[in-house]
């Protein structure tokens, strides 16, 4: 029913497949300008300075929609209505506070599910406030609920923007394990890419981690 994103930035790419599955999504960000920009997007009246037209496109491409007729509305315009039908609010986020959102937010049940893309690794300052950051979302959900976190191993800083080198704390497979297992989770399944050396423009990471997990 729920779908919560945890640190959505001013990106929608980590919620394009969740809009077909869950009824309501929460978007969360900790800074204003990151919500204002997805708000932008949301109200759909040209103030959004992010094209997502080719994200829509292929994540429609992989999630095998096709439209064969041109005069039928194209698939991605289709996800992007529903993505926008769907997105219930916007809402500020701290996942460094035991009680991450404002306590009106979410439903006395909790959340169904969270994704989170990039967040944990890159806010918390060390290994510990990974782990609490982890204990801290689990909150949000009711037990059983699930979690999608994606993050990147082993990387110390990324560049946000020119002359923006933003430090951030490695983490590795076995610490992402452990993390997950000292914050109530129990791990269903995890999945490593590994970044080829000439996709290191922005960032010092060896790979990506793919994690879903259940909240015991
Ligand atoms: C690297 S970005 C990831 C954005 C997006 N999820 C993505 O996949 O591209 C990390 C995000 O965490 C947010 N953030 C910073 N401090 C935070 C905190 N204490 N709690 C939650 N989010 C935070 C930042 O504003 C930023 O949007």
């Amino acid at each position: 029913e729920l779908l919560v994103d945890i640190g959505s930035g001013p990106t929608l790419h980590q919620v394009m497949s969740g809009c077909e599955v869950f009824n309501k999504v929460l978007l969360t960000d900790f800074l204003e300008v990151n919500r204002q920009e997805l708000r932008s997007w949301l109200q759909d009246e040209g103030g959004c300075s992010l094209d997502w037209t080719p994200f829509l496109q292929h994540v429609c491409k992989l999630e095998g929609r096709h439209r064969i007729q041109d005069t039928q509305p194209s698939a991605w315009t289709e996800k992007a209505a529903k993505l926008r039908q769907v997105i219930m609010d916007i809402v500020p986020i701290d996942v460094n506070h035991p009680q991450p959102l404002a306590l009106d937010v979410l439903p006395s049940a909790g959340a169904d599910c969270l994704v989170s893309s990039y967040c944990l690794e890159s806010v918390s300052p060390d290994l510990a406030a990974f782990t609490r950051a982890l204990g801290h979302i689990g909150r949000l959900l009711w037990p059983g609920g699930h979690l999608l976190l994606i993050g990147t191993l082993g990387m110390s800083y990324y560049i946000g923007g020119p002359g923006l080198k933003i430090p951030t704390i490695p983490v590795n497979e076995a610490q992402v394990c452990a993390s997950l297992k000292e914050s109530g989770y129990t791990l269903i399944r995890l999945e490593v890419y590994t970044w080829p050396q000439d996709m290191k423009l922005f960032d010092d990471a060896s790979g990506v981690f793919f994690v879903k997990a259940m909240k015991e």
